[in-house]
């Protein structure tokens, strides 16, 4: 038998978007539908902040570990500031994840009535520019986010604003990632098998090897290789759900690197763009079918999904 070439997932320039909204939409829209994701490049974020945000990353996590852990939060799911090294766990894993990470949210004015669901930021007091860098950068992801949903809209025949006021003030965060360089004896992989929860994750930093995407038509496990500066964009779990599975969400895992690469750290920067806490998941109409029918007929809100998952994979307790 032939051996089947591996697919590959293709690189789109979001710059078409603004030549024909339509053919963008239909090329993002294909793209997971086949993978659940899809390469993005002319996404817009300067390439100099993103230069000064991979800068400050490493500063911050070459830290001393008991300055680190100064910023980690009890109680609060890791959902801003510091979480150690092998905290969180993939669910239904054996080993925990080799990275530890740092998490931005959004900064609301005092009194905002998401304030309860939406905790305030931590900030490092090294090193300087920190906080600067990555309200910006947060800003900047959130103009890509909405552009990317108003295609997603597009392609769901939604009008293509459908998506801003379910994610006005939205909950998303901003990751940054560190997987520091891996003993010959280590146990575990960078991150598990998983499955993302959001609406839509959109990813700098996976030119270092090691992201992989579960391919539902072959079942083979495909490399996902970003031209330079390229981001990597996929559908979570919440868009799933509203689409009724028509955009999947796929499972992805970070793979340990091979000897020769593995005295290097891996950074990365997902984006994970959540709707508002208050915003219903309720099955689109359009995506039921008699041969899809609604998988999810109770609706939920986005904040009581986002706790139910962060029990599973150990970040909060019930
Ligand atoms: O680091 C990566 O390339 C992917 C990270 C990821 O999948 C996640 O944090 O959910
Ligand atoms: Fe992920």
């Amino acid at each position: 038998m032939l051996d089947t070439p591996l697919a590959k997932v293709p690189t789109l320039s979001l710059a078409d978007q603004t030549r024909d909204p339509d053919q963008f939409a239909a090329d993002l829209g294909g793209s997971f539908r086949r993978f659940g994701f899809a390469i993005v490049a002319d996404h817009g974020i300067p390439q100099d902040l993103i230069a000064r945000a991979w800068s400050e990353t490493e500063a911050l996590f070459a830290l001393r570990d008991d300055e680190k852990r100064g910023y980690f939060i009890d109680g609060q799911g890791g959902a801003r500031g510091y979480t150690p090294f092998k905290t969180e766990i993939a669910k239904d894993a054996k080993h925990v994840d080799l990275k530890e990470f740092w998490h931005v949210g959004r900064e609301l004015p005092p009194g905002h009535h998401y304030e309860s669901e939406m905790p305030a930021n931590v900030w490092p007091t090294r090193p300087a520019g920190f906080k600067e860098t990555f309200l910006k950068l947060f800003q900047a992801f959130d103009t890509a986010g909405d552009k990317l949903l108003s295609a997603i809209a597009r392609h769901l025949d939604l009008t293509p604003d459908w998506f801003d006021p379910a994610v006005k003030d939205g909950n998303s965060v901003l990751r940054l990632l560190h997987y520091p360089p891996i003993p010959a004896d280590a146990q575990g992989v960078r991150a598990g098998a998983h499955e993302d929860i959001n609406l839509i994750t959109l990813l700098l930093g996976a030119e270092e090897a090691g992201l992989e995407l579960l391919d539902r038509d072959s079942g083979n496990w495909l490399a996902i290789k970003p031209p330079e500066g390229a981001m990597v964009v996929n559908v979570g779990d919440m868009l799933q759900r509203l689409t009724n599975h028509v955009l999947p969400s796929t499972t992805h895992r970070v793979v340990n690197p091979p000897p020769e690469r593995r005295g290097h750290s891996r950074y990365s920067m997902p984006f994970f763009l959540h709707p508002a806490p208050d915003f219903l998941i309720k099955t689109l109409p359009q995506t039921i079918t008699t041969e899809n029918p609604d998988r999810y007929p109770a609706p939920i809100t986005a904040n009581g999904y986002l706790r139910e998952r962060l029990v599973e994979i150990g970040l909060i307790q019930k």
